[in-house]
């Protein structure tokens, strides 16, 4: 009997991303497995941003991105400011199902698919027919995660999902967050300043420190023993956020 293959769902090697004035991310390699769930944190202007846009295969004008990648064609994304991810002119269940329409979903399951994943996020029914604007910020933020969610992706990569969100959302999202992809084994990319928030959900965590790796491994070793200087003022941080090894 053969080994099963390995299954990474998203992989970077060597990815160097050059500016006007020079390198800004220089040689950074990184895996994430089946059901892994990575963060990747460091402080304003390590490269965090710039990270997730190359692996997703943003367009980055101006910069010159080299180096290989690979991601799972079953990647659901939730960027900064991710409520804009909702086309204010289209109700929330269309944009759905035009979501589930692009996987390849059939028109049969398509409504189920989108009951379910509204009520997962405990969003009334009633949003399917809602408009984003007629959504509170909070509900706006699930809807907009719906439908990186919808579709059941393999991978999710969030940049700062709950930036713009006031403490109590913010928990109330990443718990449900959480629940849902432990309940469907998704593995996930989330990108924060904050160690605090990215402990709650990943095992191991990536730290940038301008534009490079410095240090890396399973986020409780680096809470309880940081090894670098930019590590140790993250973990300082989320100690002041009341987080505690
Ligand atoms: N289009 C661009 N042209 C030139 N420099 C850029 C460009 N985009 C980003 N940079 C620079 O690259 C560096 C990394 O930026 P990036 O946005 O990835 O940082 P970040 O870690 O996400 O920061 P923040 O937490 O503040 O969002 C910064 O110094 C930034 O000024």
């Amino acid at each position: 009997m053969t080994e099963p293959v390995p299954h990474p769902e998203a992989r970077l090697q060597g990815l160097c991303v050059d500016g006007p004035a020079g390198p800004l991310i220089s040689g950074l390699d990184l895996t994430v497995e089946s059901g892994e769930r990575l963060g990747i944190v460091g402080p304003s202007g390590s490269g965090k941003t710039l990270t997730a846009g190359a692996l997703l295969g943003l367009p980055l004008p101006g910069l010159r991105v080299s180096g290989d990648r690979y991601l799972s064609p079953r990647t659901g994304a939730l960027l900064q400011e991710s409520a804009s991810a909702l086309n204010p002119l289209m109700r929330v269940g269309r944009q759905y199902d035009l979501a589930l329409r692009g996987a390849g979903v059939p028109r049969a399951e398509r409504r189920e698919r989108i009951d379910r994943q509204l009520k997962e996020l405990a969003l009334d029914a009633d949003t399917r027919r809602a408009w984003p604007l007629h959504l509170s910020g909070g509900q706006r933020q699930r809807a907009a995660l719906g439908l990186a969610l919808v579709t059941e992706p393999e991978l999710v990569v969030a940049d700062e999902p709950t930036a713009a969100l006031d403490a109590l959302t913010q928990n109330e999202i990443l718990l449900m967050l959480r629940r849902i992809l432990d309940a469907r084994a998704t593995a996930l990319i989330l990108i924060s300043h904050d160690l605090a928030l990215v402990a709650r959900l990943c095992e191991r965590v990536v730290v940038l420190g301008g534009g490079r790796i410095v240090e890396e491994g399973p986020t409780a070793d680096i809470l309880a023993e940081p090894q670098h200087p930019t590590s140790a003022r993250l973990v300082d941080a989320a100690r002041t956020l009341g987080v505690t090894a």
